[in-house]
């Protein structure tokens, strides 16, 4: 059982239109309707393919009822942790080029009992021992900078693995807090976290090693259309991997969808990688927040490199 925490959930609306006008009205083809936020997708993701997994979510008003019924929808066991503010709904507008514009909205304030309520929701069912915890996506406010040190603590304390994908202040204070045993930033995440722009495949490997040197055990960073680093405390150097150049489209979830391949996958580091990119490059192929299934993978399209030439632009990957 993988147990997965979206601290700041949403209904996901993605619009299909064919070319958009800024400032006009712009009529779609489309809709698509997903339970979204990270750690929700990466429990779809893993639910897809016949991992177990649990989504902690707080939810309240109209899209919070929603949100619970998607996930129902989607085979998602979850647990509902209610609040009162409105569940948000966020945007996502996709062109038929594959641009993709998203608008996110700031999701309900949450209460100090409301912030406990989550965490001891997330520990009741770290009591019964899941392979690992992942916590994704952004803080609603009111949570606190600590929220992720507080919920690796727990972890801590019930000795099971803690993975995180977040951003700015929430993420620099869980990686200085030490003891998760997987980020998984992209590029501009990883550049924030060490105040520099990461241009080359050395940059990204120095800027993790920095976080394992603070107490992380893994640093798997995904880098879009250009594939996905992977840098580990006991390994003797990083991997790169990444595959021929698609259309996608929808980009909207893909990094959920490789950490979701990531701990889906067994054997050596290496081959957990290829199986992480298959799962982004795939998901990018599916509308709106879709994530993919097992048909949907090609394994055969993504070449892994030990030990990746430093020098090397990102771009180039
Ligand atoms: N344009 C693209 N072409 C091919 N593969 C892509 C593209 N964009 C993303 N991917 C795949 O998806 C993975 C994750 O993408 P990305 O780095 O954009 O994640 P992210 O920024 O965390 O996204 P999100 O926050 O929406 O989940 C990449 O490592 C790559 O395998
Ligand atoms: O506002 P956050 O929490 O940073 O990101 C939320 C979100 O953009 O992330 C997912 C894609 O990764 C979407 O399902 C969701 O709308």
């Amino acid at each position: 059982m993988i147990v997965t925490v979206t601290p700041n959930p949403s209904v996901d609306r993605a619009l299909d239109v064919d070319r958009l006008e800024v400032g006009e009205v712009n009529r779609a083809r489309a809709t698509h309707v997903h339970p979204g936020g990270k750690g929700i997708n990466v429990a779809r993701a893993l639910v897809r393919h016949g991992v177990a997994a649990l989504a902690v979510v707080p939810t309240g008003g109209p899209d919070g009822a929603r949100l619970t019924e998607l996930l129902a929808e989607h085979g998602v066991a979850a647990v509902p942790v209610p609040v009162a503010g409105d569940t948000r709904t966020n945007v996502t507008l996709v062109e038929a080029d594959g641009t993709t514009t998203k608008v996110n909205a700031p999701g309900p304030r949450l209460a100090d009992e409301e912030v406990g309520a989550l965490l001891a929701a997330v520990e009741a069912q770290l009591v019964a021992g899941p392979r690992a915890v992942v916590a994704a996506g952004s803080l609603p406010a009111g949570a606190g900078d600590a929220f992720f040190v507080r919920l690796a603590a727990l972890a801590d304390r019930h000795r099971v693995p803690l993975v995180l994908d977040t951003s700015g202040t929430p993420f620099a204070r869980a990686v200085r807090a030490g003891g998760l045993t997987l980020v998984k930033p992209n590029e501009q995440e990883l550049g924030e976290l060490v105040g520099r722009e990461l241009g080359t495949v050395g940059d990204v490997v120095d800027a993790a090693r920095e976080v394992l040197d603070q107490g992380t055990r893994g640093v798997l960073v995904s880098l879009g259309a250009h594939g996905a680093l992977l840098v580990c405390r006991d390994a003797p150097h990083p991997w790169w991997a990444g595959g021929p150049a698609l259309v996608p489209l929808s980009t909207v979830g893909a990094g959920d969808s490789t950490l979701a391949g990531f701990l889906a996958a067994d054997g050596p580091a290496p081959e957990r990688l290829r199986t992480a990119v298959a799962w982004g490059r795939a998901a990018v192929l599916r509308p709106g927040t879709e994530v993919p299934g097992p048909h949907d993978l090609d394994l055969d399209a993504v070449r892994v490199v030990a030990d990746p030439d430093p020098h090397l632009a990102l771009k180039e990957l």
